[in-house]
């Protein structure tokens, strides 16, 4: 299971051999708890563990490898991020996508080899979504061949960048270019921060930390100003757009080209969020089949929580998304690396199918984690809320991909704007010009769902009935917006108006192809008792999926209301059988009791003496009368018995 959830039995093997490995460098460990440290303690601790990676990364992985660098980054450095969390995730792929030959030969050695420490920095205090009202202006001085950088006012400033404010030297930043008082929009340079020796932020750069946040607080988010700063020409990234010396604008093959940074998070995000849903999951289900509350047959003694049906339905249907996110992702970054080498050899043609496709998956699936994770909470009772569970700090992260790389509404509305072209198409009689991941827009459907009336049909009549919805929603939608046009309605009025039902349209489409991934991979399994294991939660989840959405299919009469209870007996169902597999199918994501950092998700399940262990430790508990007491709270008791 470990090699289907992770790719091959080689990644598995790679995966366990690599946990070995840190279990055996104790320097690479968590000096105490995390949630007992400050944040500048966690800084400096993830810091130290930072440079011994740099140190000795070659002995534990090949660090050439993004999956082995994942993982040694979760289990070593965790989840809540580190000095230069943005260096790997943006700044390198901002410059390996968006960089010139020659200007990768300058500057890409030097960051892979971590001389200098880089972020991606576009959003500002007052624009993080709308791109094209960016402040930063980086205006060209044809007489010294230069770029001037600039923040006109304060909602101008550069804000929330990871690593910006105290770690990185270097960032790729994103400012609208004028050249001869012409603006050509947001465009990337590469700037300079702080001086290479001593770190000082650059005369002209004001420099900092947003402050602590929901969670991620070992990222120095920062803010960054401009005071008429000086960057060389040859400093614009010139990969796909070029400014020639004497000013001359060279236009790149695609407009949005400069987007790449966020295509290649948004593709890579779905298997990280993917394995924080599992991580919170492996903690509440293990938990679940250690802690015993109540009776189910009052003769018998205490049941493992994880007997109730209602803890199986709060925790069983997620663990099949989780596996589903993992399939649809890892099918994505596949595409992602395809698009990526076509754009490089100037192939521009399947960027939009790819930003429709990220853009839907990165909403959906940040949000389903979000979900999931704070039921698993909810599932561990009062210890699910202490730190000891780990699952609060794992929500704060996940959530946060809720709004970076464009706010979850934002992103569906981008994919609204693909499918409304699609039903343009469908309605215009042109449905042979569908790309393939909209097809089935263009397909009729049976008058009513066949799901419970097909013996043995695997699950193809699942599948037809989460295109039925899709299809339809999306055609309403945009009859909707269409039709308001045809009233006379301004496009953006009418856009606003029909939004809500167009997100919904995006949901539902981004839904079938998660359900449609997880169908694939199943399909292609070998391995008999894997392949029973990932149908029964197949099952679950095309059955709890479709339950969810039912509304949208009863409307119309496409299910009918003895289907409904069909499918809700069958989630049942699959809820029991399900559950003697539920631990395993968790455990098989191997994750390391490093790595999930939880007392309660232990694998050895030994909880409550390492939860007494875990509070004595606790920073209050070094001394049994606190400052606290003697200074006020003793004096005010003594007050009052007077
Ligand atoms: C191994 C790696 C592991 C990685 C693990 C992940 C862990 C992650 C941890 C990292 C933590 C944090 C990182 C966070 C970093 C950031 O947040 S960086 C900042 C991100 N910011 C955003 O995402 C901003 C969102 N806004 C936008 O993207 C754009 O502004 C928006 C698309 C909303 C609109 O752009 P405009 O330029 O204004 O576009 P319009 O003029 O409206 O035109 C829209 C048309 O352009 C098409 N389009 C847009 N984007 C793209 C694209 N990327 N590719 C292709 N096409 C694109 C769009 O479809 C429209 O086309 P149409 O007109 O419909 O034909
Ligand atoms: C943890 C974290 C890390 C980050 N790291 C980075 C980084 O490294 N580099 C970087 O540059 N940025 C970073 N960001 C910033 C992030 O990318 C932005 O916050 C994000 O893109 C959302 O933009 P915003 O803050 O402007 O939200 P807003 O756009 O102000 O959103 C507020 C509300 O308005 C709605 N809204 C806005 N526009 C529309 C619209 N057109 N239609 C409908 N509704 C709309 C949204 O849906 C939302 O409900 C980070 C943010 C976080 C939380």
């Amino acid at each position: 299971m470990a090699a289907q959830i992770w790719g091959s039995e080689k990644r598995a093997r790679r995966r366990r051999e690599i946990s070995a490995k840190i279990a055996q460098m104790p320097e690479l460990h968590d000096s105490k708890p995390l949630p007992f440290m400050t944040r500048e303690e966690k800084i400096m601790e993830s810091a130290r563990k930072l440079t011994i990676l740099t140190e000795k990364m070659g002995q534990i992985i090949d660090p050439t490898d993004p999956a082995e660098l994942y993982h040694l980054n979760n289990e070593v450095l965790g989840l809540e991020g580190n000095p230069m969390a943005l260096h790997g995730v943006m700044f390198i792929p901002a410059l390996s996508a968006q960089a010139s030959d020659e200007q990768q030969a300058k500057w890409l050695p030097r960051a892979l080899r971590r001389e200098i420490i880089g972020t991606y920095a576009q959003t500002e205090l007052g624009h993080g979504t709308n791109l094209q009202n960016l402040e930063t202006t980086a205006t060209y001085d044809l007489a010294t061949q230069e770029f001037v950088l600039h923040t006109p006012q304060i909602t101008a400033l550069k804000w929330w960048p990871g690593n910006l404010g105290k770690s990185s030297n270097y960032a790729v930043v994103v400012a609208h270019m004028i050249i001869k008082a012409k603006n050509y929009g947001p465009h990337p340079f590469m700037v300079q921060l702080r001086d290479e020796k001593t770190h000082e932020p650059l005369p002209g750069i004001t420099i900092g930390d947003i402050g602590p946040k929901m969670a991620y607080n070992i990222v120095d988010n920062g803010f960054l100003g401009f005071n008429k700063y000086r960057i060389p020409r040859t400093n614009l990234l010139m990969r796909h757009t070029k400014v020639e010396a004497d000013g001359t604008y060279i236009k790149p093959p695609h407009a949005k080209i400069n987007y790449s940074a966020m295509v290649h998070v948004r593709a890579y995000m779905l298997t990280g969020q993917a394995i924080m849903l599992a991580s919170a999951l492996n903690i509440a289900t293990r938990y679940s089949s250690v802690r015993r509350q109540g009776q189910i047959d009052k003769s018998q003694p205490e049941v493992k929580v994880l007997e109730y049906q209602t803890q199986q339905h709060r925790l069983f249907p997620s663990i099949a998304r989780a596996y589903a996110f993992q399939f649809a992702g890892a099918e994505t970054v596949k595409l992602y690396e395809h698009v990526l080498k076509e754009m490089k050899s100037g192939n521009v043609s399947l960027m939009a199918d790819l930003h429709a496709l990220t853009s839907g998956l990165k909403s959906v699936v940040t949000y389903q984690t979000g979900e999931g994770i704070e039921q698993a909470r909810m599932a561990c009772g009062g210890h699910g809320y202490s730190m000891a569970s780990y699952i609060s700090e794992i929500y704060g992260v996940a959530i946060g991909g809720c709004t970076y790389e464009g706010e979850n509404m934002v992103m569906l509305l981008q994919l609204a704007r693909y499918l409304v072209k699609s039903a343009a198409l469908v309605k215009s009689g042109q449905s042979s010009k569908l790309g393939p991941l909209v097809a089935y827009l263009g397909v009729k459907s049976e008058p009513t769902s066949l799901i419970d009336r097909i013996p043995n049909s695997g699950f193809t009549e699942y599948v037809k009935t989460f295109q039925h919805v899709s299809k339809r929603q999306t055609l309403k939608a945009a009859d909707m917006f269409f039709g308001l046009m045809e009233k006379g309605e301004k496009r953006e009025i009418a856009w606003n108006k029909c939004s809500v039902e167009l997100n919904r349209a995006s949901r539902l489409h981004t839904r079938l192809f998660i359900v449609e991934a997880f169908v694939r991979r199943v399909n292609e399994i070998a391995d008999i008792r894997i392949k029973e294991a990932l149908t029964d939660l197949l099952h679950l989840h095309v059955n709890y999926e479709l339950l969810d959405i039912a509304s949208y299919a009863l409307e119309d009469g496409f299910l009918s209301a003895s289907q409904l209870d069909y499918i809700r007996d069958q989630v049942y169902l699959y809820l029991g059988k399900i559950r003697p597999n539920a631990v395993s199918l968790l455990d098989s994501w191997e994750f390391s009791d490093i790595e999930l950092r939880s007392v309660l998700g232990r694998r050895d399940g030994n909880v409550y003496e390492n939860l007494f262990k875990w509070a004595k430790s606790s920073p209050l508990n070094k001394t049994d009368v606190l400052s606290s007491v003697t200074q006020y709270l003793k004096p005010m008791m003594e007050k009052a018995r007077l």
